[in-house]
């Protein structure tokens, strides 16, 4: 009897030693909230990850470690700090699992946001050029995206003044521009098919946190439930975009157009295969690398881009004053006939600080896309070890008082001095920062502005008799995106 009293101490005890063990925090770890075993401090972080994060950065300090399950993470909210931190190739890995993608056939590991190492530095290089080639000569992108948010006016003009939820129209407007650049082809923007595959992406990222469950706690997908149902049909719906990506693919190869005077992504793929000589790099330009090229622009570029979009629409609503001063300066000095272009955008200093606003205060992004770290790195006086996650809080570097003087309000003029546009705050990083940062810059600093100014141009936006709508009022997963919302869009001429 007491033999077996012994044997069950010994067992207790070596059973405390290893969650003790599993519990602690590698060496000159950065300080962080309290950890469980296989939780984690995951349990603490809420519905808001983007509003802990900043309690926690309150609480423990500009570099902060904590356990997402049984994965570290750290999360950095100094700026200066991130900027060198995200330049290093340590630190710009990517995270390699994630169960809706793995097993729905499309591996995590290639495309663009997803992948690292060689493969993602020639594909990355890839897609720099090809978009930057495709938003140069004759205007042609310019000349697609007025054409889109041209065709997306007339439907708020044929409303009448009726309410309207914007998303879905805003989501296809902004889709069909990235279908020009990567398939060359459009949609009608009431198209039930287009807008079923462009509701996917949105689907999919209220998912993202459930992945997370399901791979904390793997049991879970071992019976019919919750976690399991959602991440079954977000399963299907990459299934889905893939689908969509091999027709557009199959559609495009059919009738391929060599002497098109701007040819798209597609187009640029196979004469890249074509053309290299370096055997190593056409052995990398496969089909599956190919759809998941395309499915990470058509995602990365329609989602992010439309939200933000949104979100300027909010702030609008919340700050009257804001569209009034915005709408004047287009009347002074464009006018309200004339269909607004890029060149016409130093003479709108107010719209930029609104969209930059808007990028600000949205938080679109509000924690980057996580980065990996590779090898062990030293950053702040902390070792964070290989395999580490790397968060950039942007939100919370957004409202930081050290980089902006009165960060609660939105405020158009803060860019401007004397009327005329300040150099773009540093510390303004809606695009991510370092080796990573969002490859569509230049694109999205286009359609943001052509976009908005066309918009306020023709439009002011008003809320339906009786209801209010607060830029508090969002759900949170990757992205930050307002709940759904209706608007009245009432011509201005
Ligand atoms: C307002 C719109 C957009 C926002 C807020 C946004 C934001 C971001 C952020 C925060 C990152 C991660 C940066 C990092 O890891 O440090 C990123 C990466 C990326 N974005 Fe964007 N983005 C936008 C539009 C677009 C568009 C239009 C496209 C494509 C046409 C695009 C394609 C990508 C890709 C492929 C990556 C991955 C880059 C890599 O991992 O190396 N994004 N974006």
């Amino acid at each position: 009897m007491s033999l077996l009293l012994v044997a069950f101490s010994i067992l207790v005890l070596f059973i405390i030693t290893l969650i003790f063990l599993k519990c602690r925090r590698p060496s000159n770890f950065p300080p962080g909230p309290p950890a469980l075993p296989i939780v984690g401090s995951s349990l603490l972080v809420g519905s808001r990850p983007a509003v802990r994060m900043h309690e926690w950065k309150e609480k423990y300090g500009d570099i902060f470690g904590w356990y997402n399950g049984r994965q570290r993470v750290v999360v950095i909210s100094d700026f200066h700090v991130l900027k060198k931190l995200f330049s290093e190739d340590a630190a710009s890995g990517r995270i390699i699992r994630r169960l809706v993608r793995t097993e729905s056939t499309l591996p995590l590991n290639i495309g663009l946001v997803g992948s690292e190492g060689e493969l993602w530095k020639i594909h990355r290089r890839f897609a720099l050029s090809t978009l930057r080639d495709l938003g140069m000569g004759k205007n042609w992108l310019e000349d697609v995206i007025i054409g889109e948010v041209e065709s997306m006016c007339a439907i708020f003009r044929a409303q009448k003044g009726a309410p309207i939820n914007p998303s879905v129209l805003v989501t296809n407007t902004i889709s069909n521009v990235i279908c020009a650049m990567i398939f060359g082809k459009r949609f009608e923007l009431t198209d039930p098919k287009f807008s079923r595959i462009t509701s996917l992406i949105s689907a999919n990222l209220a998912v993202h946190k459930l992945d997370f469950l399901a791979q904390t706690f793997p049991f879970l997908m071992w019976f019919p439930n919750y976690v399991s149902k959602k991440i079954a049909m977000a399963r299907q719906n990459v299934k889905d975009l893939r689908a969509f990506m091999s027709e557009m693919i199959r559609e495009h190869d059919a009738s391929p157009d060599p002497n098109a005077e701007c040819p798209d992504y597609l187009f640029a793929y196979r004469r890249e295969r074509a053309q290299t000589t370096n055997p190593d790099v056409k052995e990398t330009f496969t089909e599956m690398q190919l759809i998941g090229s395309l499915f990470d622009l058509f995602a990365a570029g329609s989602e992010a881009t439309t939200t933000t979009l949104l979100w300027a629409m909010v702030h609008l609503i919340e700050n009257p004053d804001v569209m009034r001063t915005a709408q004047a300066e287009i009347d002074e000095r464009v006018g309200k006939q004339k269909v607004i272009t890029s060149s016409d955008r130093v003479l709108l200093p107010y719209i930029e600080g609104v969209i930059m606003e808007a990028q600000r205060c949205g938080n679109t992004s509000p924690l980057g896309v996580p980065h990996r770290s590779l090898e062990e790195i030293k950053v702040g006086g902390y070792t964070i070890p290989e395999n580490t996650i790397l968060v950039a809080n942007t939100a919370s570097i957004h409202y930081d008082t050290r980089y902006w003087k009165d960060p609660q309000r939105f405020d158009p003029s803060r860019y401007l001095k004397d009327g005329a546009l300040l150099v773009r705050p540093e510390a303004l990083l809606p695009l991510g920062v370092g080796k990573r940062l969002c490859l569509a810059e230049p694109l999205v600093r286009m359609e943001l502005f052509l976009f908005i100014a066309n918009l306020l141009r023709c439009f002011t936006l008003e809320l339906p008799e009786g209801k209010t709508l607060s830029s508090n009022d969002y759900v949170s997963s990757l992205v930050n995106c307002p709940n759904p919302f209706e608007l009245i869009f009432t011509p201005r001429f």
